[in-house]
């Protein structure tokens, strides 16, 4: 069974909410990166959300984009990244999704870019800029290789596009709590139910929050909401504050969140 599925299936029965977590890949280094998601994973996240350092990130606000280029100045590329994942399995069995924009993959290659994924240990694949309509071709490479593609869902996204979404998520259905780009600091707008029910009667698969949560108050009302929490920028930064004890900074700083998540 994917891993995703088995962790969202034990959640589930434990009635307990997922927490997410993103860094970038090689953020600052490769090194303190495998350590950075060695104590993600120890310190209790779910899933690790990777993001596959790229050189014009459209989605990406400001914390991200800096950390993708600490990234990529340390040396980091997509074989790079997947070595990280390589690594990381040889002790943890944490679901990594891998974030990245459709550039690097077909840079790569489509199809030995799903293949080598998959063997260096990731569960499932987020490309930003690949549209469901074009995604016929890359679906059929994604599931040939057991990786599941998670699909975002935004609050301009028309009720006919969540329901087709919907329809054929896999793994979860990634829902933004708003409009923009990550980081950012206004607060999740409080609709955040009332996006959920826009898509809980569409499907069975899990759907996690994403985007501008960075405190426990935060987490909680959106793992109120939905299946799952996932939390970027604040984390990342976190990394860029603290170069010295990125994993340390990055374990006291997610606890909490951890916490509020599960007992939501
Ligand atoms: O940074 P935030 O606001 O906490 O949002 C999550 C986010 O960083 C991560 O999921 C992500 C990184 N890059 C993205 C681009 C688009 C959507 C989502 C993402």
């Amino acid at each position: 069974m994917n891993r995703i599925d088995a962790v969202f299936q034990q959640l589930r029965s434990k009635q307990e909410k997922a927490f997410v977590a993103y860094v970038a890949a090689g953020d600052p280094s490769f090194d303190v990166s495998l350590e950075v998601i060695r104590t993600i994973a120890d310190a209790g996240a779910d899933v690790i959300e990777l993001g596959l350092p790229f050189s014009d990130p459209l989605a990406d606000g400001i914390v991200n984009q800096m950390a993708a280029d600490r990234a990529l100045k340390a040396g980091m590329n997509t074989a790079r990244s997947l070595d990280l994942i390589r690594e990381f399995r040889k002790t943890h069995e944490t679901p990594i999704v891998l974030f990245t924009y459709l550039n690097p993959v077909f840079t790569y290659g489509f199809e030995s870019f799903h293949k080598d994924a998959a063997a260096a240990g990731a569960d499932g694949i987020l490309l930003l800029d690949l549209p469901p309509e074009e995604a016929a071709a890359n679906k059929d490479l994604a599931k040939g290789e057991g990786l599941h593609h998670i699909r975002l869902i935004a609050p301009t996204t028309p009720q006919e596009r969540v329901e087709l979404l919907a329809k054929d998520a896999e793994g979860f259905i990634y829902a933004l709590s708003r409009t923009g780009v990550t980081g950012g600091h206004g607060a999740p707008s409080d609709d955040i139910a009332a996006q959920v029910a826009r898509i809980t009667p569409h499907t069975q698969t899990p759907i996690c929050v994403g985007f501008g949560i960075s405190n426990p108050e935060q987490a909680s009302m959106v793992a109120k909401a939905g299946d799952g929490v996932i939390v970027g920028s604040a984390i990342v930064k976190q990394i860029e504050l603290n170069p010295e004890r990125a994993a340390d900074a990055v374990r006291e700083f997610i606890t909490p969140l951890i916490e509020a998540t599960k007992s939501a």
